[in-house]
């Protein structure tokens, strides 16, 4: 399976041509042995630009490449535009699979004789269906005799194996472009294919998205702006999810948010307020905003409310990387780069050793001509990106969480002008980041502290007494035992001491003894032979 699976990659590479892009003179010979032998497979699209080609070799792969590929296009720290913008094209457009085998994994998961047992309806034509999983309709026989409208997601069958053989592969390929291709060292292919790994991996299990989506449910729980389905956790397992329906407008859908007399306007600035709060007030954010993941509710267009699904990939953000990104936001809308080079020095992100004036300068020169445009139309998402080129450059480790928010910042920036093309996203952003700045420093900072500990004091307060009662009672006892221990210890190192310099008496007498016996002088040689005997059993003592 595995061998003809390599060759069917092989096929694919070589009839898109894409062996061209290893210079023929950093080839081995053996690739090029190989290259003549497989002559039947040839370039068969020549008249096409490279992007092109490889867009239509991860297409005709599958599902696993495709996706592969769509992640590459957010990489546009690694990529020329043009390249990202080929790949950004690729649709995971699978055929769906049988329902009835969708229905028959439902019961295995969830261990039923029948899946009437539990749902009154289920319909075997999936609503919709993606690459790793489908989705299916059914309504949910709740305890109280009601029924409610729910979604099943069933991940595909047997998709596991496949991902798995297929990354197996793509590890090999990702060996042989670090070593051969002339770019190959900056694109680290390793390290993306790596990160692919684990992203596609987690979206295999059910679990950690419907965690993911009831975490979200409860910071955003009386919301105006967000609204997360619900998970009956009980029906879900690795491989099942069972949520409930909802029946929202894809944000897509301009012109039927048009029709039903949506605000625009504070839709799109709800987006962005939705995405600052996930960040900044709750470290949490949904890092897979794509279009076919957000709906806007039919309730209520004049206080427009965007429902999320699919909390499958998620970002956590920790103190340090809000700070990171507070204070360069803040110093960057300033204009103030030698700031934002001397943040990233005086907090370590850089090397001590780099030079905060070629680093302002260099800052400078990614970011100046971005801020030729009016403050209102400027891209906090090329901000990070154009920061994060340039610190890379400067040695810096960009964290992953980070790229996951910068690429997730593009989306909704996108989004917002989409729908309202006049909104200004640094006044809607502003008061996020002002706010998370005031209450890192003065009173509120130090009360929060406060607030934050009270529950461990709360609990440590009863048993204070008796811990500094046994404080005091064991104190001396305590330190009485380290000074025997230190004494000992003392005792062990003279001794040690005497039975070094014994040893080294014992030998020299012993030598003497030989030296003297063969010179003939019989007598002091049995006087140096005792003698060094005695030393002997001192150092043994
Ligand atoms: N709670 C829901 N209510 C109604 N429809 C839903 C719900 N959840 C998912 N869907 C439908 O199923 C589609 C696929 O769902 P989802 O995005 O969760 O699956 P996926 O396999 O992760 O897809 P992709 O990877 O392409 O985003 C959605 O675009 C939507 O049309």
């Amino acid at each position: 399976m595995r061998i003809s699976r390599f060759y069917q990659i092989q096929k694919t590479l070589l009839q898109f041509g894409l062996d061209e892009l290893i210079p023929q003179q950093w080839q081995p010979w053996y690739a090029r042995l190989a290259r003549r032998c497989l002559f039947w497979l040839r370039n068969r699209h020549p008249d096409q630009p490279v992007g092109v080609r490889l867009r239509l070799a991860l297409q005709s792969l599958g599902p696993v490449w495709i996706k592969f590929g769509q992640m590459l296009s957010t990489r546009r720290d690694l990529f020329p535009p043009q390249l990202a913008d080929e790949l950004a094209k690729l649709q995971d457009k699978v055929p769906p699979f049988d329902g009835v085998l969708a229905q028959q994994l439902i019961e295995q998961a969830l261990e039923l004789d029948s899946i009437t047992q539990l749902f009154d309806s289920f319909d075997t034509v999936p609503l919709a269906s993606a690459s790793i999983a489908q989705v299916h309709s059914a309504r949910l026989r709740m305890t109280d005799d009601n029924v409610a409208d729910v979604v099943i997601k069933v991940i595909r069958p047997d998709i596991r194996q496949q991902i798995l053989a297929d990354l197996a592969l793509m590890d090999t390929l990702a060996d042989a472009a670090a070593r051969f291709l002339p770019d190959g060292k900056r694109l680290r292919p390793r390290e993306v294919v790596q990160e692919y790994r684990k992203t596609i991996l987690d979206e295999l299990d059910l679990q950690r998205e419907a965690a993911n989506a009831i975490q979200l449910r409860r910071n955003f729980d009386g919301s105006d702006s967000l609204y997360i389905p619900f998970v009956y956790s009980d029906y879900s397992r690795a491989n099942v999810m069972v949520m409930e329906r909802i029946y929202g407008i894809p944000v897509s859908d301009i012109a039927a948010l048009h029709a039903q007399g949506t605000d625009m306007e504070l839709l799109a600035k709800r987006g962005v307020e939705v995405f600052f709060t996930q960040v900044f007030r709750d470290s949490f954010f949904h890092a897979d905003m794509h279009p076919g993941n957000i709906f806007v509710s039919r309730d209520t267009p004049a206080n427009p409310k965007y429902i999320g699904i699919d909390c499958g990939i998620v970002g956590t953000l920790n103190a340090e990387d809000k700070r990171y990104l507070a204070e360069n936001f803040v110093a960057f809308f300033n204009r103030d780069y030698k700031k934002v080079a001397q943040l990233h020095v005086d907090s370590g992100w850089v090397p001590a050793h780099t030079k905060v004036e070629e680093f302002e300068s260099a800052i400078r020169t990614v970011c100046e001509p971005i801020f030729q445009k009016p403050l209102a139309e400027i891209s906090f998402g090329h901000v990070l990106l154009n920061l994060f080129n340039t610190a890379r450059r400067f040695e810096m480790q960009v964290q992953p969480q980070l790229v996951l928010l910068q690429k997730t910042l593009l989306y909704i920036e996108g989004l917002g002008r989409q729908l309202y093309p006049q909104l200004d996203l640094w006044k809607t952003a502003k008061p996020f980041l002002e706010n998370w700045v005031k209450q890192q420093v003065g009173l509120p900072a130090v009360w929060r502290q406060i607030k934050d500990n009270l529950p461990f004091w709360a609990e440590k307060l009863p048993q204070m007494p008796n811990l500094l009662h046994q404080y005091l009672e064991q104190g001396p006892k305590q330190q009485r035992q380290l000074l025997q221990l230190l004494t000992q210890l003392q005792q062990q190192q003279a001794r040690a001491r005497v039975q070094i310099v014994s040893a080294t008496f014992a030998a020299a007498s012993l030598i003497s003894a030989s030296i003297v016996f063969f010179q003939g002088s019989m007598a002091l040689a049995v006087l140096l032979f005792a003698g060094s005997i005695g030393f002997a059993i001192k150092a043994l003592n």
